[in-house]
């Protein structure tokens, strides 16, 4: 899959996400629509994104009981993204029915849209999951974890912070996709992450990709904003 900087749309309405698009032209782009976005233009705004060209991570962190998730990951399979998620936490057997959900939702003139688990919410630090999650384990140890229940469960890859990649990688195997948050040139606000590395250090680190929001979106000059992490990407 193409390997460019994933851009966060997390904008309130499809009025504001086309605005900051059509900055960008004819690019395709890799984008990713979370839950603002979808709730409000749902499959519509989808359709539209698909007919400019663009890779789709459609990023709904669906943890609920193992049959709704199969049910509802049927619904999605049809929508022709690229890419899907669900937390983890939700356990081996929710996951391995997303996994079924979408291969039997999948229209046969299509491809799967992978499939992976976010481990630790990268705004998660480790002294909030000992003390809110009750794990008295190091926040390394719950991530590792989780990304070995994702690959057994048959997933394509995990949610990571890139601090975490190299271990998951070898708990799990090369081609296990690491796809990472919380990226910040430096300098930048951090905002409510905890777990940030810079674009250049997820490279480093063994990330497979990198999701990028407020610090393209938010920029003053966004094509720029995103010129620099695509450089900073792919030059390492
Ligand atoms: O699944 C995600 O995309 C995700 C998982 C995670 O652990 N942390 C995380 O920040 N995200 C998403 O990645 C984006 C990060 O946005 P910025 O912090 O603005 O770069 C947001 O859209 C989050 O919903």
């Amino acid at each position: 899959m193409v390997q460019k900087p994933i851009i966060a749309l997390d904008f309130p309405d499809r009025v504001y996400a086309e605005q900051f698009l059509n900055q960008f032209q004819d690019e395709k782009l890799f984008v990713k629509v979370g839950m603002e976005l979808f709730y409000k233009e749902g499959t519509s705004f989808i359709n539209w994104l698909k007919s400019k060209g663009h890779y789709i991570f459609l990023d709904l962190k669906l943890h609920d009981i193992p049959n709704t998730v199969y049910s509802s990951m049927k619904v999605l399979a049809g929508l022709g993204v690229d890419m899907v998620n669900v937390h983890a936490a939700g356990g081996s057997k929710m996951m391995e029915y997303a996994l079924k959900g979408l291969e039997e939702g999948t229209p046969k003139e299509m491809e799967r849209p992978k499939l992976i688990a976010v481990t630790q919410l990268t705004s998660t630090s480790e002294e909030q999951m000992q003390r809110e999650q009750l794990i008295d384990r190091k926040l390394e140890d719950s991530v590792i974890h989780y990304a070995k229940l994702a690959f057994k469960a048959g997933l394509d890859g995990v949610v990571c912070s890139a601090l975490e990649a190299g271990e998951i990688s070898d708990a799990t195997n090369k081609s296990f996709l690491k796809v990472t948050p919380g990226i910040r040139m430096i300098g930048d606000n951090s905002h409510d992450q905890s777990r940030i590395v810079t674009p250049s250090d997820a490279r480093k680190l063994g990330s497979n990709h990198i999701v990028v929001g407020r610090s393209i979106t938010q920029a003053e000059n966004p094509m720029q904003a995103y010129e620099r992490v695509k450089h900073e990407w792919e030059l390492n």
